[in-house]
């Protein structure tokens, strides 16, 4: 198997005259967690539904864990998915039902695998819940279990934690956190600060094509750039770029400094430390330094 575990090449879905996602190429590594980020209707279920092997693409190729996802079965028992609207059958009581996709999977020892994915979601006291009676949060913890049974390799959750309360959200993110370098996860949020906490890269999709992708750091400017809250005194850009490493430096809104540094040849410690030291030695007083940019602040700066 290649060292990727995702793999699109100029993919284009089409519905009609509709095009939902536009000649994207994306490579997942094994044992990130990925994130997709985008506005409504961006592109980011259709882009999931074909890595599941639901929706087959108009063009354009895909392998995931090293095989075409199409046929589904090619995944069997390596892929679990939490699809945005997933919707359980009437007329069964969750555990029961899990116990039955786990048979259906082949997993060997259904119950257990079942018992241990309602533990994780928070469900372990509604084994004998109908699944008519379950609340929005509670079907979606559900369909999150099923995902998870069987730890398989690759797991695509699409808004896992959209509509569910902060407690429980924190305790699906944990869920995420500890598959980390064990499974590769690709999930997408609007929630931007969980994406920044969670996700090791992410690809940043917009009228079904790929604006930005990149590592977490590379998104949010981490090792290229730093701001400078001041609170008083006269800077003077032009010689905070004679130090060296500095390769801007500019004043992005009152009170607030924005430089960029050349990560390749100099560590963020070095260079923030001598800009603020030369800052200090000009008489100006500081507030705070922060690294980067919040994921959101940059997605609403790109989009
Ligand atoms: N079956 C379909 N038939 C026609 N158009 C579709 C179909 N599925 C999706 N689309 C369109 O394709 C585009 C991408 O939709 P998609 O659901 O992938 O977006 P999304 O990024 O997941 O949005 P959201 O954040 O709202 O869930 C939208 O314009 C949507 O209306």
């Amino acid at each position: 198997m290649s060292e990727l575990a995702i793999e699109l090449s100029q993919v284009t879905k089409r519905f009609g005259p509709k095009v939902a996602v536009n000649a994207i190429s994306l490579s997942i590594p094994l044992g990130q967690v990925y994130g997709l980020i985008g506005p409504n209707g961006a592109g980011k279920t259709t882009t999931f539904s074909m890595m599941c092997g639901f929706l087959h693409p108009t063009s354009g190729s895909l392998r995931v864990l090293g095989v075409p996802p199409t046929p589904p079965g090619n995944l069997k028992g390596k892929l679990g998915a939490l699809p945005q609207d997933a919707l359980l059958p009437p007329g069964w009581e969750i555990g029961e039902l899990l116990t039955y996709w786990a048979r259906l999977s082949h997993l060997p020892q259904p119950e257990r695998e079942a018992r241990e994915a309602l533990e994780k979601v928070g469900l372990s006291e509604n084994w004998y819940t109908p699944t008519e009676a379950l609340s929005h949060g509670m079907a979606k913890r559900t369909a999150m279990a099923q995902a998870l049974m069987g730890k398989p390799p690759l797991v695509l959750l699409d808004e896992p934690t959209a509509g569910l309360d902060p407690r429980i959200a924190a305790q699906v993110r944990q869920l995420i956190r500890d598959m980390k370098g064990q499974q590769t996860v690709v999930v997408s949020s609007h929630n931007l600060q969980e994406l920044e906490e969670l996700c090791d890269a992410a690809a940043i999709i917009d009228k079904g094509s790929i604006v930005k992708a990149g590592t977490m750091s590379e998104l949010t400017g981490l090792g290229a750039e730093f701001r400078v809250q001041i609170a008083r005194g006269d800077i003077i850009p032009p010689e905070l770029t004679q130090l060296p490493g500095v390769t801007s430096a500019k004043m992005e809104s009152p009170g607030v400094l924005l430089v960029r540094f050349d990560s390749q040849a100099h560590k963020p410690e070095e260079v923030i430390s001598r800009t603020v030291a030369h800052l200090l030695q000009t008489g100006v007083l500081i507030l705070g330094v922060t690294r980067g940019q919040r994921l959101e602040d940059r997605v609403l700066q790109i989009l």
